[in-house]
């Protein structure tokens, strides 16, 4: 099952001597079960072809289509979920209340995402922290808290940003653990962005973005 194809494709920002090239050409696929780590450094253009593969970027140039998802905006949203780079928490909500808002969001009944969210808060272990309000987090827990709003969606396509960016090893480490978990137990496919080679060699796929072009390997060399 492919669950997203990129297909050459680019994604510029801005016009004329302003455009800024972010994705040149991009070709992948991500498959069932996949667990990759986009590596490359700042810059070179890791988020876009994240946000490209989410949906929530449209490609400039080339294709990107989800074969065994659906192409409706309305049926992917219930299939990818994304982890952002940074902050994504809203303040003045619970920790219960961001989990479940996704869900609600892309349809889920709220009694229904109400329990998705006590699961997917117990399996990254931040169940306790149910009723606080998410501006009171530390980072570590934010980013526990933002796997969770992911997990409740139930995704088959799994997509975090630099997940790690911002926490220092040990914590980072830790997240990374529950973000691999959650995958496994989940059976969602795995792609994560990130310019640190010590998360990378937690994914079985190493794709390298060099300004803004995609070098995947294939079992016999580079593609
Ligand atoms: N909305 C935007 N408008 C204009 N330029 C953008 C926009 N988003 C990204 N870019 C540019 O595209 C290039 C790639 O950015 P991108 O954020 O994808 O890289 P990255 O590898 O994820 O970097 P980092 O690791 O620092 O997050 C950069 O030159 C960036 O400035």
């Amino acid at each position: 099952m492919t669950l997203v194809r990129c297909a050459d494709a680019s994604r510029t920002f801005g016009r004329g001597d302003q455009a800024v090239v972010a994705v040149h050409g991009c070709t992948c696929e991500v498959e069932d079960g996949a667990r990759v780590a986009i590596m490359g450094s700042s810059g070179s253009g890791k988020s876009t072809l994240l946000h490209l593969m989410a949906g929530l970027e449209l490609p400039t140039g080339g294709a990107v289509t989800w074969p065994d998802l659906g192409d409706s905006p309305v049926e992917r949203s219930r299939d990818i979920a994304v982890v952002f780079q940074g902050p994504s928490l809203l303040p003045a909500l619970t920790v219960a209340e961001n989990v479940a808002l996704a869900a609600v969001l892309t349809g889920t009944d709220e009694a229904e995402a109400g329990e998705r969210a006590v699961v997917a808060m117990e399996s990254v272990g931040v169940a306790g922290l149910a009723d606080q309000l998410a501006d009171t987090l530390s980072g570590g827990q934010s980013q526990r808290v933002a796997i969770a709003r992911a997990l409740a969606l139930r995704p088959r396509l799994l997509l975090a940003d630099e997940p790690t960016g911002q926490l220092d090893a040990e914590t980072g480490g830790h997240v990374l653990d529950v973000l691999i978990a959650a995958a496994e137990e989940s059976g969602a496919a795995l792609v994560v962005t990130t310019h640190d080679a010590a998360v990378a060699r937690r994914l079985a796929e190493h794709w390298q973005m060099n300004d803004g072009r995609l070098v995947v390997p294939t079992r016999e060399g580079v593609a």
